[in-house]
């Protein structure tokens, strides 16, 4: 245990302050009359205040010894000098220092106290007018208002960035606000653990079963099952675990859903035979989703005997012949406003979608192609030979701060020029983003939304994909047959043996295709650092850089924590002159390879050729470029994208060298190393196993136990998403919406 250390003193001067996250360096003059550099997060500290510091020592390799502060206590300046520094160092703008001067010889030790209770007594001092008087009284109200709501909040622990979000929603009244309901930080804008909230609120006093907890926990649970992927839960799963969570009953809990549905924050709606609560959000997306959709299937779109003269000229063109479920595909997209083009690696996915490309080309249509991750629309542009982008992208999302929530820019108001609108790996997309591409269609645009339903779902809320195939309504080509020069691949052929509940070939061991079996976990994980380090480098000439190591899981021998951290080591050791931060557990070192786990719509991003952007976003992968000597700031490569990240924002990084399975999907490698031990049940199903098999473009190596394979392949147990998509799309007319 290091020792703590106690000082008390009046800030002298401040260093650095970030606004955001409220890390200061200042230095502290004390009593004693030592100088000392204070780090800590201090927001809104300003000269003349009062504080009492315990924390650490710690020396910088740059500016030496500092205290590190791990608990204050701060009291507002109550010497008329310290008044007078603190007044004029910037905290209350239109007041400098000789305004600064007037004001506390005039007023005293009462200063501070005639600033926020009195300003317009400030029009006794020669010089400051009754409206200049107010000004400076309002600006300094605000002055103490954020910083008794970064008070407030750190007592509590929470970060001082929230007292600016809050400032934003809630005006100047945000700590009443707060005080009167603290469970509002647990909310979409500020996004604070319910646990936390919970904890606080109830110290406060709040009773078990007051109204403001019921609402916040019955919100929590739907927030919390939409980042399980459901869109909906039905209402007794709801009231069960919101009873479970609080401790409370069942008809206290009914009544505060009844509540929430009133004021329209959740919609509680029939579905099928099951009573649906939806949030708000989700219930608009998947509504108006459905909607649009509907609308434009009811396009009359056919040109069916242009369609015909047209595919025989394609295919000469492009001197191919298709097969006839590609024809058909080509000759629907012509004849209907909207159709769905479905089927496992080499099944001709691409080249149909270039068939329908050339066809809309001929039909002279503005077209526009899309997906849901930048690595799928580089892909995707790299096989069709034309432009295409992130779907993100061509909506125009940017981050509303105030709302703290993504906005697009292209919307019914100002829809896309495009007449045609081509997506692929729509298996990714989940209904947010479905319902905001619709929204952004003109009436008549064609849609093709291309994709493989074996795969694992989207990471966000719904099925869409599946739910679009399933409801039958929309015209649906699958494509089944695997293409002859495909076929030469034992991954191809692998993927579909497991999409059809079979075992891979594990014996084979040729081709693109290798089985090592390791029942031991050590073993295994022996053999995966052995591959990516020497063996395949060395052997197969695939540079350590182009291969992937995926896991089903994060933890165990197996899972990405150990791996990476032993990949690490393997790959990027520590050498002297090379610089590392040690953030928690985990070290960050320059050339790792790194991947963003949350999506940050702040980072700024420029490229080589000066193109500056915003928003890293959940899966993002990139490498540590640089770190600087004071380990305060990382330069990080994502792709050419290259963005600062101050040390706090590591929060937001993993190292991954090793990925799960999940993070994965839409990404393709050159190599991919699987390990594929026994680990949780629900890990170990088909849809896993399928989607890590088809990451791999030229090798795949699985390294574990044939056993776990077997049963990965045999289990196609889904886990159930709750969403309304088909059943809308099946029953839209006669639904009482
Ligand atoms: N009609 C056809 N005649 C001959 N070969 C074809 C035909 N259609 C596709 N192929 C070939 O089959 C292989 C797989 O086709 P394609 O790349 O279009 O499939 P895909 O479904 O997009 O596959 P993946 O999902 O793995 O990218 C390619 O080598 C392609 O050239």
């Amino acid at each position: 245990m290091e020792e703590l250390i106690c000082r008390e003193g009046t800030v002298h001067s401040v260093i650095f302050q970030n606004a955001e996250n409220g890390y200061t360096v200042l230095r502290l003059l004390t009593e004693e009359g030592e100088v000392v550099t204070v780090v800590g997060c201090i927001p809104c500290v300003a000269p003349g205040e009062h504080l009492t510091i315990t924390g650490t020592w710690e020396v910088h390799p740059q500016h030496g010894e500092q205290l590190k502060a791990q608990e204050l206590e701060r009291t507002l300046p109550e010497e008329e000098e310290d008044i007078f520094a603190y007044l004029s160092s910037g905290v209350c703008k239109g007041v400098g220092p000789t305004t600064a001067r007037r004001i506390v010889d005039r007023f005293g030790l009462e200063t501070l106290d005639i600033l926020e209770a009195e300003p317009e007594r400030l029009q006794e001092i020669r010089g400051i007018t009754a409206k200049k008087a107010m000004e400076i009284g309002e600006l300094f109200r605000q002055h103490m208002g954020l910083r008794r709501l970064m008070e407030f909040l750190s007592r509590y622990q929470l970060p001082p960035v929230l007292a600016i979000r809050l400032r934003q929603q809630y005006g100047d009244g945000a700590i009443r606000v707060v005080e009167k309901n603290p469970y509002l930080l647990s909310d979409d804008v500020c996004g604070v653990d319910f646990s936390v909230t919970d904890t606080m609120a109830l110290s406060m006093g709040f009773a078990e079963d007051c109204t403001e907890r019921l609402e916040a926990a019955l919100t929590f649970e739907l927030t919390y099952n939409e980042n399980n992927g459901h869109v909906f839960l039905p209402k007794d799963k709801l009231l069960a675990a919101t009873c479970q969570l609080l401790g409370c009953g069942i008809e206290q809990v009914e009544a505060a859903l009844d509540a929430l549905a009133e004021h329209h924050a959740v919609v509680v709606q029939r579905i099928a035979n099951v009573e649906a609560v939806y949030l708000r959000r989700l219930w608009e997306a998947e509504t108006s989703a459905c909607t649009r959709l509907l609308a434009l299937l009811e396009m009359d779109a056919d040109e069916g005997r242009f369609a015909d003269r047209t595919v025989a000229e394609i295919e000469k063109e492009q001197g191919i012949t298709y097969a006839p479920l590609q024809r058909q595909a080509v000759e629907l997209a012509a004849k209907v406003g909207v159709i769905l083009l479905t089927g496992g690696p080499g099944t001709g996915k691409t080249t149909t979608v270039r068939g329908i490309v050339a066809l809309f080309q001929k039909m002279g249509l503005n077209i526009v192609l899309a997906a849901p991750t930048g690595r799928a629309a580089k892909r995707m542009s790299e096989l069709t030979g034309m432009e295409a982008q992130t779907v993100h992208r061509l909506l125009g999302m940017t981050w509303n701060e105030a709302a703290h929530q993504v906005t697009f820019q292209k919307t019914e108001k100002e829809p896309l020029e495009a007449e045609a609108v081509i997506v692929d790996e729509m298996s990714m997309v989940d209904v947010s983003l479905f319902s905001a591409l619709l929204r952004a269609l003109r009436p008549g645009t064609r849609l093709v939304l291309v994709g493989d339903a074996d795969q694992l779902p989207s990471v966000g809320a719904g099925n869409v994909f599946s739910d679009l195939i399933r409801s039958k309504k929309i015209e649906t080509v699958f494509l089944r047959e695997v293409f002859r020069q495909a076929e030469q691949s034992a991954i191809i052929r692998n993927a579909h043996r497991v999409n059809l509940g079979e075992s891979p070939d594990l014996k084979g061991n040729q081709g693109d295709f290798f089985f090592l079996c390791r029942r031991d976990a050590q073993r295994a994980v022996a053999t995966v650092l052995e591959l990516c380090k020497t063996r395949l480098p060395d052997n197969m000439h695939i540079p350590a850089e182009q291969i992937q190591v995926l896991t089903p899981t994060r933890k165990g021998p197996c899972g990405t924590i150990n791996l990476n951290r032993l990949l690490q080591e393997a790959l990027n050791p520590r050498t002297p002159g090379k610089r590392e931060i040690l953030w928690g557990e985990r070290v960050f070192r320059v050339g790792d390879r790194i991947m963003q786990t949350r999506n940050d719509y702040d980072v700024v991003w420029q490229k080589d050729d000066g193109t500056v952007g915003t928003g890293m976003f959940n899966g993002d992968v990139g490498r540590i470029a640089e770190i600087d000597a004071g380990g305060e700031w990382l330069a990080l490569d994502f792709d050419g994208r290259k963005a600062p990240y101050s040390v706090e924002m590591l929060s937001e990084i993993d190292l991954a060298y090793a990925q799960t399975v999940h993070k994965a999907q839409g990404s393709e490698y050159r190599c991919v190393v699987l390990a594929a031990l026994p680990s949780a049940p629900s890990l170990m199903v088909r849809g896993v196993l399928y989607t890590a098999l088809t990451r791999a473009r030229e090798l795949l190596v699985i390294v574990g136990d044939d056993a776990a394979i077997r049963s990965m392949a045999a289990n196609d147990r889904q886990q159930k998403r709750y969403s309304g998509l088909k059943w809308r799309l099946c029953h839209a007319g006669d639904a009482s919406e």
